[in-house]
C-alpha cells in the first residue's frame, strides 16, 4: 500500500484531493448559511412552538460547524459501477468522500457521504477477498487540520498485496491530550459488523483490554441515531459506564459524530431516588447476596404479602340504597386480578372499578340505568377506597425494603426456602434504622428498592441501551438496566478477565439471562488497538490465572521498546524511582498516568508535588500544560494513557480482598498504555510476572 507524500503542483492527486476538501468546506459553510438565515417568525404562530423550533434551528447550526481539527473527510471510495446499478447496462463507476456527516453542494449533490449512510459501508468491509464492487479505496491523513498524505488500496486488483494501513498506526499513536476521540476513520471490518449490527436485535460482546468495546459501543449508538432517527428520538438512547471520571472521559465522542442527545450514566445513577442517599457500605459478603438474583423472588414475595384476602361483605350506600358486595365475590376479583401480568400498582388501581362494576350491575338488576360517570363515582366511594385501602394497600418500596433489612421475621416469611439463614443475616442490618429518611442505605440496596419499585410500577424503557464494563454489575444491577430497555435493544460490553467486585459476571449467558436478554447474539473482538504487543504479551501472563480459558489479546502494534520492568532495590527509594520515571515520560508528546494502589495514593501525590509536577485526578481533563494524572488502580478501569508508570505491582494486588481479584485489578492496569509502560517495584511481583 503506497503512502505517498505531499506535492506541490496543482494538478497532482493530493492537489485535486485538497480542492475538494476546500470545496466541501465552502458548501458546508452555505449550508449553515442557509439555517442561519431561516426567519421562523411568519411559520410559528405561539411563542413556546417558536421556542422549540429555534432550539432545533440552533442544534442543527451546531451540527454544521466545520471544527479546524476534524477532518471533513478522511476516505474516498471509487466503485466499479454506480451502486445498486451493478446489473445495469453501461453504469459507470462513481466515487464518493466519506466523512463525518453530509455535505452537499448547492445541487444537492453529495459531496460528502456520512459514514453511516449504506454507499460507505464497504469503507469498512471491503476487502481484497471480498472487493464489494470498489476499485479503489483511499484513506486521508491529516496534521493539524491538513490534509498531507493518503493511501491506496486497489482491492479488485488480485496483483495488488492487502497490507496493514499505515494510517491505522499513526492514527492510534498520536499523542493523546483531551477526552477519548472518536475512530470513525479507522473503524476495523469486525468491529464495523457489531457497529451495523440492527436495532431490533441484542448484541454482548467480549473482548480484552484496548479492542476497541467503547469505541464501538459509542459508534453502535451514532449509527442505531442515524438509521433509526425517529423512532430512537421518540423511545430514547442511554449510555452507561462504570463510574463519572471514565463518563466524563467519552463525553464528548458522540458530540464528534454529531449526536448531542444521547444521554449517559452510572449504574448508581439509574437506581438514584429523589431523597435516598447513598451513606451506607456493605461488606462484600452482604453486598453479594443483596445482588443476587434470588433477592428479586424475595422481593416480589413480599410485595405480593400485601395483598390479603377479604373477609367482609362490602357495602355501599348512594342515596337512600345500599348495595351489598359479598366477600367471595370481593375475593374472586382479587383473585383474577392477582392472576394477571400485571404490576400491584396497576392491579390497585384496577380494583376499585371492578368494584364498581359489581355495584352497577346490581344497580341494574334493581332496574336503574346507571351509566359511566355513576362507576366512576361509586369506585371514588369512601367504602371501596377503604375497601381497596384494606385489601390492597399501597406499597412504597423503600419502606418495604427497609422492613426486608430490619425486620428478621418479615425478611424469612419471604426468603424461607429462597435465601439460607446465614444469608439472610447477611442481609439484615446490625442496628435496624428507624426511617426511611435516616437508613443509611448502600448502593446495593438502591438497586433492591429498584427493583420493588418495578412490581409496583413499571420502569420506563428506552430503545436502545449501551452497558460498558459490563462484567462488574450484579445480577440484580443487570435486572435494573434491563427493566430500562425491556421494550428496546441492548448492547453489553466487557471483560470477563477485567471483572474486579466480589459477584463480577462469570458468564455471558447467564449475564444476558439476568438482562432478559438471552437472545443477544454474542461477538468476541480479539485485535488489540490500544496496547503494543511487549506490553499485552506481559500482561497476558496473568491470564491463566485470573480467566482461565480466555485467549490473549492480539495486538496490530509492534512498538520495540514499550515495556520496562525494573526493581529498586530499597523500598525507601520507590517514591523517588516513580517521580523520576513520570519525568521521563513527560519528556514524550501526550498524556501520562501515574498508576498505583489507592492506599498509595496520597503519598506519591506529596512526592509529585515536592518534585514540583503539578498532576490531575482521573475525570479532570488533560491539557498540552497539564498531562500528568494520578490514578487510583480502582479508577483506571476503561481509562488509557500514552504513557502509563506503574508503581508497585503487589501493593495493587494487596489492595483487593483476594488474590484473583488483585491480580485482576493488576491486569487492568497494566493493559492502559498506548505507547509506554513503566513498572516500578521494590516488593517482590507476582510470580506469573517475575
Ligand atoms: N479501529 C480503531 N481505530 C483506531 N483506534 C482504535 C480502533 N479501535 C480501538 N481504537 C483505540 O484503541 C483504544 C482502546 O479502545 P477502547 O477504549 O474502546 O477499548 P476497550 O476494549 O473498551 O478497552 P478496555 O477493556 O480497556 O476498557 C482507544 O484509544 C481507541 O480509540
Amino acid at each position: 500500500m503506497p503512502a505517498h507524500a505531499p506535492e506541490t503542483t496543482h494538478d497532482d492527486p493530493l492537489g485535486r484531493e485538497r480542492a475538494h476538501l476546500t470545496a466541501s468546506r465552502s458548501a458546508l459553510r452555505a449550508m449553515r448559511e442557509d439555517v442561519e438565515a431561516l426567519d421562523i417568525r411568519d411559520v410559528t404562530a405561539n411563542w413556546v412552538n417558536a421556542i422549540v423550533l429555534q432550539a432545533q434551528i440552533d442544534d442543527r447550526i451546531k451540527a454544521l460547524a466545520d471544527l479546524a481539527h476534524t477532518p471533513l473527510f478522511f476516505g474516498r471510495l471509487n466503485y466499479l459501477h454506480a451502486p445498486g446499478a451493478e446489473l445495469a447496462e453501461g453504469a459507470e463507476g462513481e466515487q464518493f468522500y466519506i466523512g463525518r456527516r453530509h455535505v452537499h453542494d448547492a445541487d444537492g449533490d453529495p459531496m460528502v457521504i456520512d459514514w453511516r449512510a449504506p454507499v460507505s459501508q464497504p469503507f469498512y468491509r471491503a476487502s481484497k477477498k471480498d472487493p464489494q464492487d470498489i476499485s479503489l479505496r483511499r484513506r486521508f491523513g491529516y496534521t493539524g487540520g491538513e490534509l498531507t498524505a493518503y493511501e491506496d488500496e486497489h482491492l479488485s486488483d488480485p496483483a495488488e498485496a492487502a497490507a496493514v494501513s499505515k494510517l491505522l498506526q499513526q492514527e492510534i499513536e498520536r499523542p493523546r491530550v483531551g477526552p477519548m476521540r472518536d475512530i470513525v476513520a479507522t473503524i476495523q471490518p469486525e468491529q464495523d459488523e457489531i457497529v451495523r449490527s440492527g436495532l431490533s436485535g441484542s448484541v454482548c460482546v467480549q473482548g480484552g483490554p484496548g479492542t476497541g468495546k467503547t469505541a464501538v459501543g459509542l459508534h453502535r449508538v451514532a449509527y442505531l441515531l442515524y438509521a433509526h432517527r425517529d423512532r430512537l428520538a421518540r423511545t430514547g438512547t442511554l449510555v452507561i459506564g462504570p463510574n463519572r471520571s471514565f463518563l466524563h472521559y467519552i463525553e464528548q465522542v458522540l458530540p464528534a459524530l454529531g449526536e448531542l442527545e444521547v444521554k449517559q450514566a452510572t449504574v448508581d445513577d439509574l437506581v438514584a431516588r429523589p431523597g435516598l442517599e447513598v451513606r451506607g457500605t456493605d461488606a462484600a459478603e452482604s453486598a453479594v447476596v443483596k445482588g443476587d438474583a434470588r433477592m428479586a423472588e424475595v422481593l416480589s414475595r413480599a410485595v405480593r404479602s400485601h395483598v390479603s384476602r377479604p373477609t367482609e361483605p362490602l357495602m355501599v350506600v348512594r342515596g337512600s340504597r345500599r348495595w351489598r358486595v359479598p366477600a367471595y365475590e370481593l375475593e374472586e376479583m382479587v383473585e383474577e386480578l392477582q392472576k394477571r401480568d400485571i404490576r400491584y400498582g396497576a392491579a390497585r388501581e384496577a380494583l376499585p372499578q371492578r368494584i364498581a362494576h359489581a355495584v352497577l350491575v346490581r344497580m341494574e338488576q334493581a332496574g336503574e340505568a346507571p351509566d359511566d360517570r355513576v362507576q366512576d363515582a361509586v369506585a371514588r366511594n369512601a367504602a371501596v377506597k377503604a375497601a381497596v385501602k384494606e385489601i390492597w394497600p399501597p406499597v412504597e418500596p423503600a419502606k418495604l425494603v427497609l422492613r426486608l433489612l430490619s425486620d428478621p421475621e418479615f425478611l424469612a416469611l419471604h426468603a424461607a426456602d429462597v435465601l439460607t439463614e446465614d444469608e439472610q443475616k447477611l442481609l439484615l442490618w446490625p442496628k435496624p434504622f428507624r426511617s426511611v429518611k435516616s437508613a443509611k442505605w448502600s448502593a446495593a440496596d438502591l438497586v433492591l428498592i429498584d427493583e420493588a419499585a418495578d412490581l409496583v410500577e413499571r420502569t420506563h424503557s428506552l430503545g436502545h441501551v449501551v452497558l460498558d464494563e459490563a462484567q462488574d454489575l450484579s445480577p440484580m444491577q443487570y435486572r435494573a438496566v434491563g427493566r430500562r430497555c425491556t421494550t428496546g435493544s441492548a448492547t453489553v460490553l466487557g471483560d470477563l478477565a477485567q471483572g474486579t467486585t466480589p459477584w463480577a459476571t462469570r458468564s455471558w449467558d447467564e449475564a444476558l439471562a439476568h438482562l432478559g436478554k438471552p437472545q443477544a447474539v454474542l461477538e468476541e473482538l480479539t485485535a488489540g488497538f490500544r496496547v503494543p504487543r511487549e506490553v499485552i504479551a506481559y500482561a497476558s501472563r496473568l491470564l491463566p490465572s485470573i480467566s482461565p480459558g480466555l485467549a490473549p489479546v492480539s495486538s496490530v502494534r509492534e512498538t520495540p521498546g514499550s515495556l520496562r520492568v525494573a526493581a529498586v532495590a530499597e523500598a525507601a527509594g520507590l517514591d523517588a524511582a516513580v517521580v523520576a520515571a513520570c519525568r521521563d515520560s513527560l519528556a514524550h508528546e501526550g498524556s501520562i498516568g501515574l498508576i498505583a494502589a489507592d492506599a498509595r495514593i496520597p503519598v506519591l501525590a506529596e512526592a509529585l508535588l515536592a518534585a514540583g509536577l503539578p498532576h490531575l485526578s482521573p475525570g479532570e481533563e488533560t491539557t498540552s500544560e497539564s498531562r500528568l494524572t494520578l490514578v487510583p488502580a480502582s479508577l483506571a478501569k476503561g481509562l488509557e494513557y500514552d504513557y502509563v508508570v506503574l508503581d508497585e505491582p503487589a501493593a495493587i494486588v494487596d489492595g483487593e480482598p483476594d488474590e484473583r481479584t488483585g491480580l485482576r485489578r493488576l491486569y487492568v492496569c497494566l493493559t492502559r498504555a498506548v505507547s509506554g509502560l513503566t513498572a516500578l517495584h521494590s516488593a517482590p511481583l507476582p510470580v506469573a510476572l517475575a
